[in-house]
This record gives C-alpha cells, structure tokens and sequence, in this order.
C-alpha cells in the first residue's frame, strides 16, 4: 500500500562536510496539509546544499514525486509492503542507499504519508546503526490552518504529528480566518507548548528557520528505544515488528483506492463524478489526469472539501493515475464509476 521513493539531488559544487551525521529533517503533516509542497519549497531554495529526498506514500501509485521540482535525477522506488515495515525496513534501506552516496549528499529530507506517526519513524533512526550514521534535525508538521480540528479529524496520526513536532508550519495562512489561527496557536501551545510556529502559505518560509536547526530532543528520544527494540538490522522478523507498531497496521482507519488508465477521460463525465458522485468520505484525492481533448498533463487536488486542477505539460506518455484516500471506501464502485469517464 505504501510506496516510497528517493530523489536525490546532486549539485557540483563540493562541500566539505563531515562523512557521518548526515542531517535528517522529517515533514509530516495531515493528508492534504501541503508537505510536497513545501518539499518543493526546499529544492527551489536549497542553493548550492545537496539535498536527498525521500519521499512515503500512502497509496499505490506516487503522484508526489512526480510533482516534485526536479525529476531529471536518480529515483529509486522501494517494494510496497505493510505501512509499518515499509516504513521501517524500507526507510532503514533508503536510508542507506542516500549514505552510500555520502560525498554527494548533505542533506536527507523525508516526507512522510499525511496518516503516518512520526514516532516509529524517529525510533527507526535511533533504535538502528542509523544512529550513529544519522543525525535527525527536527520534525516539521505542516498544518492546513484552514481546515485543521483535532475533533474533525478522528485521527490519532493528525494529534501525534503535533505532539512530536519541533516545528509547526500553519500552512494555507492565505484561506484561514485570524481567529482560526490564533486558536489553533491556542491549541498548539497546550498540547505542546514551547513549539516553533511558523505562519506559512504555500510552504514558503526561509530555509534556515527550517533545516539544521537542530531542534530535535534526541536525548529524550533515545530513552525510549527500549531495551526490547534491541538493535534491528533490516531483516528484523515481522512478529516482532507487528508487535511495536500493531497500531499504524490500521492507518487510522484510511484506505486508499488507485486507478490508473491508459485511456482519456471525457472531462465532462469527470466533472459530473467529482460533483454528483465523489464518495462523502474520500478525504483526499490526488492524481495527473488525461483528458481528451487537451494536450496537457492536468494536476488533480483534492483535500476536504476543496479541489484544483492545474495544468502543465507531459513528461511521459499521457495516461490517468488517480489515487483517492479516506474512510470505508469501496473500490469497485470507484473504479466502475471512473472507468464510466473514460472515453
Ligand atoms: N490555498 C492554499 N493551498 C495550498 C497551500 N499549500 C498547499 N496548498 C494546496 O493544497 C493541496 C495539497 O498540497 P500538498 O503539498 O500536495 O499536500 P501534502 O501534505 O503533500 O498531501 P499528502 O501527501 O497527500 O498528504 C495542493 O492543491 C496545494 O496546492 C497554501 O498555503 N494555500
């Protein structure tokens, strides 16, 4: 269900950096919050600083790294598997694959999947030999200051990206109300007083608020990788792992639908599905879109109750790859209702 990839970014200049200790900056955030699109942000800005990016998908098919800036470079796409071993196992072996390279990178951004806690994550680099190979920077949660509730959410990964963040982004400051930001401030302040807040729209917020800030309280981390998560190497067996993390099995309850196509849409048919027949309870969707009578690469969003569709042009051959997330969503009725757009 997860799919994960690396980007990694190679400039020429050549830095003189320490070979161990690699930076680690984790951006988490609520499905639809704008994680890739700060991502973006980062690799626009990041100047002359080789940045890798390692991008974890919910869902099968990635549409983010494809949105990415730049996809000229290497990509290295892990297996799929359960969220929390892919997670884990696949992180540990990406991880890797950006060390191995280590004259080349300074830098290891992770996005993480908008359900996912950031804790297995921070505990996969502390409880490995990444530990001394790594060095995690700081956590940044991105909000959607326009449509975060902790109640509306029902979710447990949207609280705990709160509370293990070192940074929060109020993202989307250009759709919220004053007073929805000074309230969710309010909040912020009493799950996790002292945070970082940063107001933000599109993610735009000077890098050095951002990376090596060295914010992560690494110590308090490290006395949690109990002595029963004794040093894993990847090939750690699944029991054990289920055991840690049984909860992320779930996803908080979000399911994912993929649909891919070879065929165009009929943009009327597609307009009339989003508007008369889009399930309720998707909560996000997402998805590079071929219409028929248009030569472009159209760029489908949606988050809660909003949606937008952008248009660029075709790095591959056109085709339809739509991917939808949210509760108790039933697959086949999707797909016949989408394969119902196609012409
Ligand atoms: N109005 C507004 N829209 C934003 C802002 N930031 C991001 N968006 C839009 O919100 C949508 C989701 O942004 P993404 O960056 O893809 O969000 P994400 O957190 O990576 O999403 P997932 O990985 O699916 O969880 C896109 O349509 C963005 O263009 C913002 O500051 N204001």
């Amino acid at each position: 269900m997860t799919n994960t990839a690396i980007k990694t970014q190679t400039d020429t200049e050549v830095l003189d950096i320490p070979k161990q200790g690699m930076p680690v900056t984790i951006i988490t955030g609520f499905l639809g919050s704008g994680k890739t699109t700060l991502l973006n942000q980062i690799l626009k800005n990041k100047h002359d600083l080789k940045v890798a990016v390692l991008v974890n998908e919910f869902g099968d098919i990635n549409i983010d790294s494809q949105l990415l800036v730049s996809m000229d470079e290497d990509m290295v796409e892990l297996s799929n598997g359960c969220i929390c071993c892919t997670i884990n196992d696949g992180l540990v072996d990406a991880v890797y694959r950006v060390l191995e390279r280590e004259d080349n990178i300074d830098y290891l951004v992770i996005e993480t999947t908008g359900i996912a806690d950031p804790l297995p994550i921070i505990l996969t680099f502390l409880g490995t030999e990444l530990r001394d190979l790594t060095k995690i920077d700081s956590i940044i949660t991105v909000v959607d200051s326009e449509a975060f509730t902790p109640e509306h959410y029902e979710s447990d990964a949207a609280l705990k990206q709160i509370t293990y963040a070192d940074v929060i982004l109020l993202n989307k400051t250009d759709i919220a109300t004053p007073e929805k930001l000074e309230e969710l401030e309010a909040y912020i302040q009493d799950v996790k007083g002292g945070t970082r807040i940063l107001h933000t729209r599109y993610g735009e917020v000077a890098l050095p608020l951002i990376l090596d800030v060295e914010l992560t309280p690494i110590d308090e981390y490290t006395s949690k990788v109990s002595e029963d998560t004794h040093e894993h190497h990847h090939h750690h067996d699944h029991e054990h792992h289920h055991h840690h993390h049984s909860n992320h099995l779930e996803n908080d309850g979000f399911v994912s639908v993929s649909f891919e196509s070879d065929r165009s849409f009929d943009i009327h048919k597609f307009q009339t599905f989003l508007t008369e027949h889009l399930p309720q309870n998707v909560f996000r969707a997402k998805g590079l879109l071929w219409f028929s009578d248009s030569n472009l690469r159209h760029i489908f969003q949606l988050s809660g109750s909003r949606y937008q569709l952008d248009a660029d042009e075709w790095k591959t051959q056109p085709k339809n790859q739509l991917v939808l997330i949210g509760k108790h969503l039933d697959n086949s009725k999707i797909h016949s209702l989408l394969n119902e757009c196609l012409v």
